[in-house]
């Protein structure tokens, strides 16, 4: 049987914590428990609440709950078996096959194991450790212990939030009259604040406040150097060629935008969503969350609704007017939620087609879609250990649904489709610079012929 960190056919390995001292094994060392005490300090601090709640019931799922986590963090920390996972829900099949295929890749001598392991693997399992714990004590079974954390970073960024739908106003009350080029400049700078929304992440800072603190707009001729591939116009064209098509078809552009972070982050996604319709760039967005509370911050359906009513409750005028904006694109079915458990799955997408062919359908359907984060970029391109100048297609291993794009600023110690050299002076210049979160790229692949990779 092959080991799991063979390089197969040219695929290279999984990273994984157990390169000692690499970027995946401080996580799994240090963050990982961070994040878990963390957990465990929130579901404690909310015994009251649980106790006006459900009463006594309500003491004993906190108890057992962090029972079953303080096990859980012993497990990672001393390095214990991936074990399979015991609630009934939808998913629980699934990762427990991911599992066995697993421990088969392993052979009979090692177990799958917290540091052994491929390092997205076993992130991703914890966070549906969390979940399981929870879930397994009914009265508190559906509270999303991120949920804290999130609000406080929405209403830490206000003051960016709120200049931010002030410029998205300005254009908007004047996009009839724009040229074309006037609107490409339009589109590029909200794609750019969408990009850097990524910054504000609650996983890389192990739940510290890193909300959007200065003005968006005014930051961007700043950051633009940072940014190592920017694949922007071809973005752009995509839309541009959709729109002629459905125009001589009769059919409409449909962009979707796989969501990564609550907050400021989402804030600027549904910017960027609303300039896409108003300006006709698209007919249809089509968001894609997480069915479950996920890497701390990132976006599920409660935090998407919230989000909105938070906005058009804005004692703010123009903030208070794009979130009636939002909710009413979302009425006329002009925007759409959705969720799918494969979203909060382990897998790098190249499997989508086969382990969940429903999404992957689903996805072909779209003209563009938008892949926000790291994570995703992560499993974009396996999070394996590719040469840095190998092209963003070649990681890809066969998927594409669509055209894509990621959106991500750089915080894993994976990069494809660089510049031979680049990264070497990057590295020469900012040793950490694919973790710092700095960096950032725009990189757009499509299988279509008339696109080079
Ligand atoms: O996907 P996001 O929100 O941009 O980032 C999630 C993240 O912070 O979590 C992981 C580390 O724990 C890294 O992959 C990544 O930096
Ligand atoms: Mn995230």
């Amino acid at each position: 049987m092959m080991a799991a960190d063979q390089t197969v056919h040219g695929v290279p390995p999984s990273l994984s914590a157990k390169v000692v001292g690499s970027f995946a094994y401080l996580t799994v060392r240090d963050r990982l428990p961070t994040i878990l005490t963390k957990v465990i300090d929130t579901i404690h601090r909310n015994k009251n609440k649980f106790f006006e709640e459900y009463g006594e019931e309500g003491i004993q799922a906190e108890k057992q709950t962090i029972g079953l986590l303080s096990k859980m963090r012993n497990e990672l920390q001393t390095d214990k078996p991936v074990i399979p996972l015991t609630d009934s829900l939808q998913d629980a099949e699934c990762w427990n096959q991911y599992l066995q295929k697993h421990q088969e890749l392993h052979g009979d001598q090692e177990s799958v194991s917290w540091f052994k392991s491929p390092w997205l693997y076993v992130e991703c399992y914890m966070y549906r450790r969390i979940h399981e714990a929870l879930w397994l004590n009914p009265p508190i079974s559906d509270y999303d212990v991120f949920n804290e954390g999130k609000t406080q970073s929405f209403f830490e960024s206000q003051q960016a939030v709120m200049t931010i739908c002030t410029h998205l106003e300005g254009v908007n009350s004047n996009i009839e009259n724009l040229s074309k080029n006037q609107l490409f400049e339009h589109f590029d700078k909200l794609l750019q604040v969408s990009l850097w929304g990524n910054k504000c992440d609650l996983s890389i800072s192990a739940g510290q406040d890193n909300s959007q603190k200065t003005s968006p707009i005014d930051s961007l001729v700043s950051l633009q150097p940072l940014i190592l591939v920017n694949d922007s116009n071809r973005v752009w064209s995509t839309l541009i060629s959709a729109q002629t098509h459905a125009r001589s078809e009769k059919t409409t552009v449909r962009v979707d935008i796989v969501l990564d972070n609550a907050g400021f982050e989402l804030v600027t996604d549904l910017v960027l969503a609303d300039f896409l319709v108003s300006s006709g760039l698209a007919h249809e967005v089509h968001f894609h969350g997480k069915s479950i509370p996920w890497f701390v911050s990132d976006v599920t359906a409660h935090d998407f609704q919230w989000t909105i009513q938070q906005t058009m409750a804005a004692n703010h005028k123009c903030m208070s007017k794009i979130g009636y904006q939002w909710k009413s694109h979302l009425k006329d079915g002009v925007w759409s939620y959705h969720d799918h458990p494969f979203w909060t799955q382990p897998h790098e997408f190249c499997d989508m087609a086969a382990d969940a062919p429903d999404l992957y359908a689903n996805l072909q359907g779209a003209d563009l879609v938008l892949f926000k984060g790291d994570l995703n970029y992560r499993k974009l391109v396996g999070d394996r250990d590719w040469d840095h100048t190998v092209g963003f297609g070649t990681a890809l291993q066969g998927f594409g649904p669509a055209p894509l794009c990621s959106l991500r600023t750089l915080k894993a110690n994976v990069q494809v489709g660089l510049q031979p050299g680049q990264a070497e002076k990057l590295t020469s210049l900012e040793p950490d610079w694919m973790t710092c979160g700095k960096y950032a790229v725009i990189q757009f692949y499509s299988s279509k012929a008339e696109q080079k990779d």
